[in-house]
């Protein structure tokens, strides 16, 4: 069986407001960033499939013949993708000879890969390909890499099988898939992104798919296409961490304190549907300072909540304090303990300030080539400054013709996607 060449790209995301509570069933809201995941998959005709993963360091190649072995248990639905199948999830922990499950990112990305592949493929003939992924996101740090990951995956795949058509025209640069295709790809990635995760909620997945700002409650994805352009900064602590680990330490703290953390969810859920209407006012009036006293206040009570939660760090510690100094709020975003943390900018003030007083660039994550840098240092943070009303479109999951460049960009230049 020959597939179809493709490259696809999806976005990471910030979340705002609502990380952990909305794996408990409460609101998030969450927007698309402007650094991508790339994905391209090349048909090959050596037997092998092949996996490139040069920002964990992962090359992996398997022949054909070893992955047929894997398949018999496999139901062949290509429909849906809610469920994780328990079958085979034992069978490929088996053949990766895996025990303990607590993997590192090599082994839960190939984990992934191969779900998709054998769920996709298995129940048919099993084509030898390669696929190289390679990403502008830090990996680890709260900006949604793996479900930028695995929205990428899943929809390469689904293309490759022919579950979804591959769009692009000729004379195209990018195109996009209708909204019945957007829903397969954003299930599937689910599944990769529950492999990755455990127990994802599946904000990060509907971020990477429809891209843009969202309000994302218990699986309903809303789209929010009236808010204000907000400036924030993206800071990362550069300390890693692993989502599975941090989502299992609040269950954990839920069903030690129950009656203790429900309340904090709760509040976090209130937290986000203030902050909701906080925006929706400051499109509809004049933005004044005490929108911006509510939002920040907004952003000090949750980051309270997440160390209340324990997925704080004392690397985010710092980043409030430092920011706090200059009369700015700040919070982590994502998974916490470590990785990165947002803060609120006022118009007009401080990110250029910040700028100036820390500007030496010697990050390997965002330096550009043009040497402009976007790179900054704060302690031993990276801050991007981007606006987070990202609402366009611009940002969802995109079939890419090889040829064509990142379009978009916030603020400056940010890197070339590396390999591929
Ligand atoms: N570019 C990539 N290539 C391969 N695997 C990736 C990539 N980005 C993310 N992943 C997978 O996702 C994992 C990180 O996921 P997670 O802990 O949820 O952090 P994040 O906040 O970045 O989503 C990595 O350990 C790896 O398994
Ligand atoms: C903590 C959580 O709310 C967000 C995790 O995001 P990230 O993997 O840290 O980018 C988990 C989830 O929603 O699945
Ligand atoms: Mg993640």
């Amino acid at each position: 069986m020959q597939v179809r060449d493709c490259l696809i790209s999806a976005p990471g995301k910030a979340i705002l407001h609502g990380e952990h509570a909305v794996v408990h069933g409460k609101v998030a809201l969450a927007v698309s960033l402007n650094l991508r995941t790339y994905l391209q998959l090349k048909a090959s005709s050596d037997g092998k499939v092949s996996i490139k993963l040069p920002n964990i360091d992962t090359f992996v190649c398997w022949e054909l013949s070893e992955l047929r072995q894997l398949t018999p248990c496999l139901s062949g639905k290509k429909e849906e993708g809610q469920c994780l199948d328990p079958e085979l999830v034992k069978r490929l922990r088996e053949f990766m000879g895996l025990t303990n499950e607590n993997l590192d990112s090599s082994t839960t990305a190939t984990l992934a890969f191969l779900y998709i592949y054998l769920s996709l493929f298995g129940s048919g003939e099993m084509p030898s390909l390669t696929v190289c992924v390679w990403s502008e996101l830090p990996t680890g740090a709260g900006l949604g890499s793996s479900a930028a990951y695995s929205v990428c995956l899943a929809a390469a795949v689904l293309c490759a099988i022919g579950a979804i058509p591959t769009p692009l025209k000729e004379w195209e640069q990018t195109a996009r898939w209708c909204q019945e295709d957007l829903e397969l790809i954003n299930s599937w990635a689910f599944q990769a992104e529950k492999i990755i995760h455990g127990n994802p909620s599946g904000v990060d997945n509907a971020v990477g798919t429809w891209g843009g700002m969202l309000r994302f409650l218990a699986g309903k994805i809303i789209p929010l296409s009236r808010v204000p352009l907000l400036r924030i900064l993206l800071t990362n602590t550069k300390v890693p961490r692993s989502t599975k680990v941090l989502v299992a330490r609040v269950k954990d703290k839920i069903n030690k304190f129950p009656s203790i953390l429900i309340p904090v969810l709760d509040s976090v859920d209130a937290i986000s549907c203030t902050c909701e209407k906080v925006l929706n006012e400051m499109t509809c009036e004049p933005i004044t300072g005490e929108h911006y006293n509510i939002l920040e206040e907004l952003i000090d009570i949750n980051q309270h909540h997440l160390n209340v939660m324990g997925v704080g760090h004392p690397s985010l510690d710092t980043l409030c304090q430092v920011t706090a100094a200059r009369g700015l709020h700040s919070k982590l975003t994502g998974a916490g303990g470590g990785g990165c943390g947002i803060t609120l900018l006022r118009p007009g003030n401080p990110a250029d300030c910040i700028e100036s007083e820390n500007c030496s660039s010697h990050s390997s994550w965002m330096t550009s080539d043009s040497g402009q840098s976007l790179a900054l240092t704060l302690q031993q943070s990276i801050i991007l400054s981007m606006h987070v009303a990202t609402v366009e479109r611009k940002n969802s999951l995109l079939q890419e013709e090889t040829s064509s460049r990142t379009r978009l960009i916030v603020s400056g230049h940010l890197p070339r996607p590396t390999g591929g």
